[in-house]
């Protein structure tokens, strides 16, 4: 796998991944990372929906100036600290709109293909293989769709079985995430319909606006909600496994004696 970034469409490296890990692949900077807490969170869903204005608000504490689709993925960190232990939070978040041009340009990145692409003959191979790099050793998903979009709230059903299809275990956390509240008179999803999806899927609905500011606390809570159920489940004491490759992998042991306090 190419170890640089996705160019976007005008063919720059992108700025907006500047302080990020150079690796594409997170669970390759887990290698490096032994006694790192890092825990990564994949974002998903159809393109333009606010997947990338939500991390830049966990992450950035604001709402983007400026934003064009993602191209390839975005990978954004913050570290927060729990219970005064400061764990990094990795996010990878999913491509949007994807053109056959595009796809030429990022063979060699993990990229997933928002639902108007999936099933085109020939990308659909390609698609395959890198979209097991991205559900690779994930620690939670989070699901979103606009709300101001029925289609992309119809379309959950496809990312899910996308994600169950990658052999993602239902003990990894999922939460489902209704975007652009601030646009009260559009809404076409009724929070109801979406408790009741949300609730059939066993997931947490969080209905919120990455665009209001009055909202940003809402959307830290998100992530550092999945952050704390991550760090109850998940022992933080980390061994080393030989693989295959010869390289070292990460694992945790299990560690009853944690609760989450959400
Ligand atoms: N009104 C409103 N607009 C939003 C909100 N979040 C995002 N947007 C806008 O929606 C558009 C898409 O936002 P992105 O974050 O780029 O969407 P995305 O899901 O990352 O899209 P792709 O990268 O194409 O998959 C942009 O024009 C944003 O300004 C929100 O909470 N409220
Ligand atoms: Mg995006």
């Amino acid at each position: 796998m190419a170890n640089e970034f996705p160019k976007n469409r005008e063919g720059t490296a992108s700025s907006r991944h500047a302080n990020l890990t150079s690796s594409l692949d997170l669970s390759t900077s887990l290698d490096h990372s032994v006694q790192t807490r890092i825990f990564k969170i994949i974002v998903i869903g159809d393109s333009n929906v606010g997947k990338t204005c939500l991390t830049f608000r966990f992450t950035g504490g604001a709402f983007p100036g400026k934003t064009e689709a993602t191209i390839g993925v975005d990978f954004r960190e913050k570290a927060v600290e729990l219970e005064g232990e400061k764990i990094k939070v990795g996010f990878i978040v999913g491509v949007g709109l994807v053109t056959k041009a595009d796809i030429s340009l990022y063979h060699d990145c993990i990229v997933c293909f928002s639902v108007q692409v999936w099933d085109t003959a020939g990308q659909e191979r390609f698609r395959k293989s890198m979209v097991e790099h991205y559900y690779r050793n994930v620690h939670a998903v989070v699901f979103v769709y606009d709300v101001t979009k029925m289609a992309s709230f119809q379309n959950l059903k496809t990312w899910i079985q996308e994600c169950n299809g990658h052999r993602v275990s239902s003990s990894v956390p999922r939460v489902l995430v209704g975007n652009k509240c601030d646009l009260v008179d559009q809404i076409q999803v009724p929070s109801n319909t979406a408790l009741k999806f949300a609730d059939a899927h066993n997931m947490l609905l969080f209905e919120t606006s990455a665009k209001d500011p009055k909202e940003s606390q809402n959307v830290d809570s998100i992530f550092m909600c999945l952050a704390c159920r991550l760090k109850a489940q998940k022992s933080l004491i980390y061994r080393d496994v030989e693989r295959e490759d010869g390289r070292v992998r990460l694992t945790h042991l299990p560690d009853p004696k944690r609760n989450c306090p959400c």
